[in-house]
């Protein structure tokens, strides 16, 4: 992949060249920052504002230098209400600051109005909540994403658009349709939109579980084709393996950024202990 410069606005890099560039520098890893009131527990933190803050920061600082992007679940902030979001909008700044890629998991979806302003929270240079990129729900129609899509190329940002998911009830909706499946539809669309990115990879990615198992077979999906990166959820706690993700992806492996919360949080709070846990999946994925 070439470090070409495309986005809509000249001068400013693709958050797929910038991902790329991490993933090539630092490997194919994405530490998921899920405070879950058990993992604060365990670090000794209290489930309030300011054990999600020490949490978050402290995830950050084992973290910043070796993962090429950081997931924080906008969920677990959402449930402390505004002081919440705030501790996220700090936990996204200390990213940006520590020069880590951020991926805020949002899964957000709507209608055209109001995706709009989505696309403002999370895309737009200036907002309080602007990430490197945001996960994305196409069960509106994914050309309900256009704002979102279009914004994130004008600022240099990306989106990672559900496709197949890790959980196992995703199958009865994604899967529907047999050869013309909803998976497909969405592979497909994403393949389109990445085509404004010639030469670089392309600033929409999917997001495709590492629990999948056959379906990429199964559906016939050529991940590959898409040309963006694949956002893989499941490792560790969700049972996938890295030798899952090589073989379920194959010769799409190239695009992928396996995602790992739980089983890398699980061992802190020390810093040294957590960096240990991130290298250690994060050689696994090399090696597979
Ligand atoms: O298909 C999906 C999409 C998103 N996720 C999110 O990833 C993490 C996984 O956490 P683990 O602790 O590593 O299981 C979590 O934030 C999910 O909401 C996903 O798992 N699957």
């Amino acid at each position: 992949m070439s470090d070409a410069v495309t986005t809509d606005r000249p001068g400013r890099e693709s958050f797929g060249s910038r991902l790329g560039r991490a993933m090539a520098d630092r490997g194919p890893l994405c530490v998921g920052i899920d405070p879950h009131p058990a993992l604060l527990h365990g670090w000794g933190l209290n489930d309030d504002v300011a054990g999600l803050e020490r949490f978050s920061l402290t995830v950050l600082e084992a973290v910043a230098s070796l993962a090429a992007a950081v997931k924080p679940q906008v969920a677990l902030y959402e449930r402390h209400g505004s002081a919440g979001m705030a501790v996220l909008e700090r936990t996204l700044a200390a990213a940006a600051e520590a020069g880590v890629l951020s991926i805020a998991d949002a899964k957000r979806g709507d209608i055209g109005s109001t995706m709009a302003a989505y696309a403002d929270a999370w895309l737009r240079d200036g907002s309080a909540l602007a990430a490197d990129s945001v996960t994305l729900s196409p069960y509106l129609g994914f050309e309900s994403l256009r704002p979102a899509l279009d914004l994130a190329a004008e600022t240099g940002r990306g989106v990672f658009v559900l496709a197949l998911t890790s959980n196992p009830e995703g199958a009865s909706v994604q899967h529907v349709g047999g050869a013309d499946s909803v998976a497909r539809r969405i592979v497909q669309a994403a393949a389109a939109e990445n085509r404004r990115y010639a030469g670089e990879l392309g600033s929409t990615g999917l997001v495709v579980g590492a629990t999948v198992g056959s379906a990429l077979t199964d559906l016939d999906l050529d991940l590959a084709a898409v040309r963006g990166p694949i956002l893989a959820p499941g490792l560790g706690a969700q049972g996938a393996t890295a030798a899952d993700l090589r073989r379920t992806f194959g010769s799409a492996y190239d695009q992928v950024l396996g995602t790992s919360s739980r089983d890398i949080l699980g061992a802190g709070p020390g810093i040294q202990a957590l960096r240990d846990a991130a290298q250690r999946t994060l050689e696994e994925l090399r090696a597979a």
